[in-house]
């Protein structure tokens, strides 16, 4: 690791440490009552509080408030729903106090969410906590995921590319450091990336559902993923 990439490396990891889901949201899965309404309006707020997270990483990223105005939203909202299921994946699958595991998926899957999503959703929670990724592997995964350059409507993908590179780099190196009796770890964790991207189709119909059954998003959820 070079002194430029330990940089780097430092400055991933303080952006994706600084802000974390709130506690009062994370307390209130114990205490709200299980109706399907109430289920609905958690994991509302839950969706919520990590796409404000995750604004907050990216405009951290180095270069990322350097691109093209237009592009920067281009990511965001191109990069949005696989973050923040990465993102959700490693706090499901680690961060939370034991109770609080069992209390989620119940209430996720009494969300009013259709089985034929919860299924892949899980599987994705499951395969991501079986990756045991230590906090510098999820911070630049999460940021790779966000500085995708053929997202729909960039206009200089070659700036994003140059942003990205590095930090594939740098992952790569990282894996190598981790996990020496393991040669196919990063390989793993860019196949997460390929499964994550197969979660925007599941989620795009998530919303349509609720959306249909006239179910109330926040002004943020809507203006991320045009609902
Ligand atoms: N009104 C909404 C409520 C929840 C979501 C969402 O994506 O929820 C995600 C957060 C975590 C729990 C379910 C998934 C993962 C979107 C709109």
């Amino acid at each position: 690791i070079t002194k430029e990439q330990d940089a780097l490396m430092k400055l991933i990891v303080e952006a994706y440490n600084k802000h974390q889901i709130p506690q009062d949201v994370t307390k209130k899965l114990l205490q709200e009552q299980y109706s399907t309404e109430e289920n609905f309006l958690l994991l509302t707020e839950i969706a919520t509080s990590q796409v404000q997270v995750l604004v907050e990483f990216t405009k951290n990223i180095p270069g990322f408030l350097s691109l093209d105005h237009e592009d920067q939203i281009a990511l965001l909202k191109g990069s949005a729903v696989e973050a923040m299921f990465l993102r959700s994946a490693q706090v499901f699958s680690r961060k939370m106090p034991k109770g609080h595991t069992e209390v989620l998926e119940e209430r996720i899957r009494k969300s009013g969410i259709s089985e034929e999503f919860i299924t892949p959703l899980f599987n994705f929670y499951k395969s991501v906590g079986e990756l045991h990724m230590v906090l510098e592997e999820q911070a630049l995964l999460t940021a790779i995921t966000i500085l995708t350059p053929d997202r729909p409507y960039v206009r200089d993908q070659q700036a994003v590319e140059r942003l990205q590179e590095p930090m594939v780099e740098l992952l790569k190196k990282l894996c190598v450091l981790q996990h020496p009796q393991e040669p196919q770890y990063f390989a793993r964790l860019l196949g997460r990336l390929t499964e994550l991207r197969t979660l925007n189709h599941y989620h795009a119909e998530m919303l349509t559902s609720w959306r249909v059954n006239d179910h109330k998003f926040t002004p943020l959820l809507c203006e991320i993923w045009d609902v």
